[in-house]
């Protein structure tokens, strides 16, 4: 199957260093609903796997968590196309957990639930810890530079680590080529 995975704040939506908190607060990145849903009209399985400390700092509860995850789809819907699994970690970095991000955790119960391989598919992040996480599990890291992929380019990023501007460069790549 034709499977793709992404991080959300940053690559999907506009990312906040206050959080995303709100649903009026999620809003899309310029062309990422459009892309996803072209993803998904091409057969693609769009995938999603999100680090959620929000929750566990108590900045916003599952209810608001499920209503941005229920808003992504009502858009993508509206354009024609389908979300697949929405995987987020609602932990904080000091609760240990094998879910959070740079921990492959997430990538595993996605490819648990479609009952396929994670070598080679792409997971398309804007931070050091989505590319390590892909790198864990042999996916493909994808860096995005909206959200803090700017920043994150300045890092040191695992070996093979593709570039793209946004979500939108990726369809384009993925279904034309
Ligand atoms: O990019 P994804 O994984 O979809 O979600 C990231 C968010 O959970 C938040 O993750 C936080 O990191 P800490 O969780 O505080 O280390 C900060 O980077 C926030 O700016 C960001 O909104
Ligand atoms: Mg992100
Ligand atoms: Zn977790």
């Amino acid at each position: 199957m034709k499977l793709l995975i992404l991080d959300r704040d940053g690559v999907i939506n506009h990312d906040s260093d206050a959080y995303i908190k709100s649903v009026e607060e999620w809003l899309p990145l310029p062309g990422s609903i459009e892309a996803i849903a072209k993803l998904s009209k091409a057969g693609w399985t769009v995938a999603v796997a999100t680090n959620q400390s929000g929750i566990a700092r108590g900045y916003y509860d599952l209810a608001v968590l499920q209503a941005m995850h229920d808003r992504l789809r009502d858009l993508v819907a509206e354009q024609g196309g389908e979300v697949g699994l929405i995987v987020y970690c609602p932990h904080g970095p000091d609760d240990g957990c094998d879910c959070r991000k740079p921990k492959p955790g997430m990538l595993k119960t996605i490819a648990a639930h479609y009952d396929v391989a994670l070598a080679g598919v792409w997971f398309v992040g804007d931070s050091l810890g989505d590319l390590e996480a892909a790198k864990a599990v042999d996916c493909q890291p994808v860096l995005v530079k909206t959200g803090k992929g700017e920043k994150t380019l300045g890092k040191t990023l695992p070996v093979g680590t593709l570039i793209f501007d946004d979500l939108a460069a990726i369809a384009a790549e993925l279904i034309h080529n």
